[in-house]
């Protein structure tokens, strides 16, 4: 048994402020997606990679893209996360696992993938998250409401990985219900489904705003991660 992975990559990158879409920008001369795409091409347990694209930008990741042998199919994302790997999930043969992992992620380990991988096959539901290190308070209009219980929050990433048939449930009863969240297992928890958390590390960042390109170089760098220009 082996796992698909479901990788979103048709966000336009807003809160980059980048004059194109954040997973196309370059890391060691290589497309932030190329590095993402790599994780899972790498990994044993991975046997099929689709992705979520912006029409206007198929072309460029084709491109891009060409010598992963895993990679099956490009489908058209929607205006929002959700509706993006809906649009994916809907047209992959059914399989055991698939796991859903952003394509501005691309320092995945792979021990968090095995766990990921091992722990869907065993309890159904299991997603990547880190202990928040900072006190995290509850402020209306900049006035303190409470702080909360640093011990009981975890930051939450992907990848995030489910049975396949338990996923489509709870993509299916999302759009019935109108419901949009920013997360897959948000949609799995309102099944009353258990949702368990394997710990990740601090090194699988999301590219989200200009100075985590700072972080993903210093991150590189550590790991020794060098690309022919
Ligand atoms: N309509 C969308 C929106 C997001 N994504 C993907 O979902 C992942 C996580 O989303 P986020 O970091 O919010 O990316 P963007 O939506 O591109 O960023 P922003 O919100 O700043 O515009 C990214 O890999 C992004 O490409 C997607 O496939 N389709
Ligand atoms: C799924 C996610 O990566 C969890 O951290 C994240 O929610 C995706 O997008 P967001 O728009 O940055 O919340």
């Amino acid at each position: 048994m082996m796992y698909t992975v479901i990788i979103p990559a048709a966000g336009q990158g807003k809160r980059m402020g980048s004059d194109k879409n954040k997973v196309l920008l370059e890391l060691k001369h290589r497309p932030v997606i190329f590095h993402t795409v790599s994780r899972f091409e790498q990994d044993t347990s991975c046997n099929a990679i689709y992705l979520a694209a912006r029409q206007e930008e198929l072309t460029e990741l084709t491109d891009i893209l060409q010598g992963f042998t895993k990679v099956k199919g490009l489908v058209i994302g929607g205006s929002e996360r959700q509706y993006s790997i809906h649009n994916v999930l809907k047209t992959i043969p059914p399989c055991a696992v698939v796991m859903v992992h952003d394509a501005a992620r691309p320092f995945v380990s792979h021990e968090t993938l095995t766990q990921l991988y091992d722990g869907a096959l065993a309890r159904k539901a299991v997603i990547a998250a880190v202990q928040v290190k900072d006190t995290i308070k509850v402020v209306n209009e900049l006035v303190i409401d409470h702080t909360l219980d640093r011990t009981t929050l975890w930051q939450v990433q992907t990848p995030q990985a489910f049975t396949y048939d338990l996923l489509l449930e709870a993509y299916n009863q999302a759009e019935r219900d109108g419901f949009l969240g920013t997360d897959d297992a948000s949609l799995v928890e309102r099944l009353g489904q258990p949702v368990s958390v394997v710990v990740s590390d601090y090194d699988n960042i999301k590219l989200t705003t200009p100075e985590d390109l700072y972080f993903a170089e210093a991150i590189m760098k550590k790991r020794g991660i060098e690309c022919s220009e």
